[in-house]
């Protein structure tokens, strides 16, 4: 496997058109979780990847297990579980232009997630294991597993990518500072939003910032902003590489894990970092262009002709 993840993905409901989920009749059904997300995003370009988890045994449980392997992950590590449902949640993205999302995901399956499902003959072979800040919200088994993916992930010299992915509705106040710094240090690679940076280290300036997680051990960070694009430091070089702008942002939800899945994916191919951010960028860009949070990852031949785009009407 070039990439293993592991973490919760839900069905997700979306009103059918625009408005308030209030006064919604009509949903569509589709589905989301960070860690698919990336999986998804990298299969799609043409990466082998590895996604761990445990699901409801019911419709919605295969159902996003039908669609995830359907995408071409491996999903040989997942677990059913009859005692648990499947995590669900909603999406209001129409209204008054801002996403508002709700979680029913308490106690659910993946909630359920313990070390035992973490293999180390399947962590081991990878070259990379990618970690968000979602999973170890959802239970202390589930902190403890991703801690113990990690520790086996070091021991065998696999990279650890980490997207912060700070959730505050899963989380009981800041309670997520000390628990992700943890998590933090073990990183190789480092994924967050610039307003998760100041989450994480309130009071902080930026320079301190990044002096400091360096220090920790981390390889790269890599800052990510909307539309401008991202920010990549490391010990000896800090880039600015430019987003991709577009006027046709759909839904804003899910660019940052095309974005992991587009970096990765550089890292994968032996690009440079500036190449491989600049793969990020593209890839959350073009998700920002799709309803859905997975819908818009695009194929690696998608990804080529939106580059080298010369007409609107490919026929
Ligand atoms: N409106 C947008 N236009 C173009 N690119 C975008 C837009 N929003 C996000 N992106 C791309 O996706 C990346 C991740 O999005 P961002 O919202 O910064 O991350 P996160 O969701 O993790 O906070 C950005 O660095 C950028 O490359
Ligand atoms: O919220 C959660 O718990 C999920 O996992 C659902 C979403 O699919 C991702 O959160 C999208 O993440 P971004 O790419 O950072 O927008």
């Amino acid at each position: 496997m070039d990439v293993v993840t592991v973490g919760e993905s839900m069905v997700l409901f979306e009103p059918n058109e625009n408005g308030l989920i209030q006064y919604t009749d009509h949903f569509k059904k589709r589905i989301g979780g960070a860690e698919s997300n990336v999986a998804i995003g990298l299969s799609k370009l043409g990466h082998s990847v590895s996604w761990i988890s445990r699901l409801g045994d019911d419709p919605f449980g295969r159902y996003i297990y039908s669609f995830i392997r359907g995408e071409g992950v491996d999903v040989s590590q997942v677990k059913f579980d009859s005692n648990a449902n499947t995590g669900i949640y909603f999406k209001q993205t129409g209204g008054f232009n801002q996403t508002s999302i709700y979680y029913y995901r308490q106690q659910s399956a993946a909630s359920f997630l313990n070390h035992n499902d973490m293999k180390e003959d399947v962590i081991s072979k990878a070259r990379f294991l990618h970690i968000t800040g979602i999973t170890p919200a959802l239970s202390q088994s589930c902190y403890e597993t991703v801690i113990h993916a990690i520790k086996i992930a070091r021991k065998h010299n696999v990279k650890v990518v980490f997207d912060p992915n700070i959730r505050t509705k899963l989380w009981d106040s800041s309670d997520y500072i000390p628990i992700l710094k943890v998590i933090l240090k073990m990183a190789d690679f480092f994924l967050p939003g610039e307003d998760e940076l100041k989450l994480l280290f309130p009071n902080e300036a930026p320079d301190e910032i990044i002096a400091k997680v360096l220090k920790f051990g981390v390889s790269t960070i890599i800052v990510k902003n909307g539309a401008a694009g991202a920010t990549y430091h490391t010990k000896s070089e800090s880039q600015h590489v430019s987003g991709y702008p577009n006027e046709h942002v759909k839904d804003p939800v899910g660019a940052g894990d095309g974005f992991a899945a587009g970096f990765i994916s550089g890292l994968i191919e032996d690009l440079s970092l500036s190449d491989s951010v600049k793969r990020g960028n593209l890839i959350g860009s073009m998700v920002t262009m799709v309803h859905g949070d997975c819908e818009g990852l695009p194929s690696r031949q998608e990804v080529l002709g939106f580059e080298k785009k010369t007409s609107d009407v490919h026929r």
